[in-house]
């Protein structure tokens, strides 16, 4: 059973499929960051981090352009000056934050965090989360107080389905160069999904598939984007997780 997985009084499991999703770009302080590189942290260092925030990696791939990591709650992603890092369950990613910075310093070069994006779901069971997760306004306490220019967001009803955010802002008074186009073009779409269909959602179970590469066959996951290298995992008894890449550095 996950370590984040609970069994409530009635015998019902609850796992808490929202994510939490922090993305984080750093920059040296000059500007010069030619031989700086995140993918320079040790492999060690990586587990160390992972131990605080609660999770642990179980698989990886890369390409020239990304390391990608399946984690025991969902991915993490790290480029030459961009990490990425999304977990499901219990965990506590912003934990992390502070020995992050230190690690990006001490092997990869970098001094500076050039922007930040905190994002995620309203959850399903707030009061089985831990601090400083229990509550976006803890979440945001904490962002506060390691940078001083965060601005904290929600898209949605508050009392409903909403979406929070915490960035750094504004973009173009942290770029210092407002008047030049970005130099790395870059798009992300993310799809949050409940209340699938239950039918189709036992292909992620060990009952209906032997492993993870029968559920992503199954499931149509292999033709979303031709030609990507799938690194998928099936949990038991269910649950799935799959990273893609493809060789021009998408994931
Ligand atoms: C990491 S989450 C899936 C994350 C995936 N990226 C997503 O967006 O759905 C894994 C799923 O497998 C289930 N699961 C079963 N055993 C698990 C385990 N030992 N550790 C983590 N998840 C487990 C959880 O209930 C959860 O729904």
């Amino acid at each position: 059973m996950a370590a984040t997985e609970v069994n409530m009084s009635d015998g019902e499991q609850f796992f808490e499929g929202v994510e939490k999703l922090l993305e984080i770009w750093f920059t040296t302080g000059d500007g010069n960051a030619k031989t700086a590189d995140l993918r320079k942290i040790p492999r060690h260092n990586l587990e160390s981090l992972l131990k605080i925030v609660r999770c642990e990696i179980i698989s990886f791939a890369k390409n020239d352009q990304i390391d990608a990591y399946v984690l025991s709650e969902s991915s993490l992603f790290i480029s030459k000056r961009r990490f990425i890092l999304k977990t499901c369950g219990t965990t506590i990613p912003l934990l992390c934050l502070e020995p992050l910075l230190h690690l990006a310093e001490q092997f990869a070069g970098f001094t500076e965090v050039e922007d930040l994006f905190y994002s995620r779901k309203n959850y399903r069971r707030p009061e089985l989360q831990v601090t400083p997760h229990k509550h976006f306004d803890q979440e945001v306490a904490l962002l506060d107080s390691l940078f001083p220019d965060g601005a904290a967001y929600c898209l949605g009803a508050i009392n409903r389905d909403c979406w929070f955010l915490y960035t750094l802002n504004p973009v173009p008074q942290r770029n210092r160069r407002p008047a030049l186009p970005p130099l790395e073009p870059d798009q992300t779409l993310e799809i949050l999904m409940t209340d699938l269909d239950p039918e189709i959602m036992s292909i992620f179970t060990r009952e209906e598939c032997l492993n993870a590469t029968e559920a992503t066959k199954k499931a149509g996951i292999d033709k979303i984007i031709p030609n990507m290298v799938i690194d998928d995992f099936l949990f038991e008894p269910c649950g799935y997780s799959m990273n893609g890449v493809t060789k021009n550095g998408h994931y």
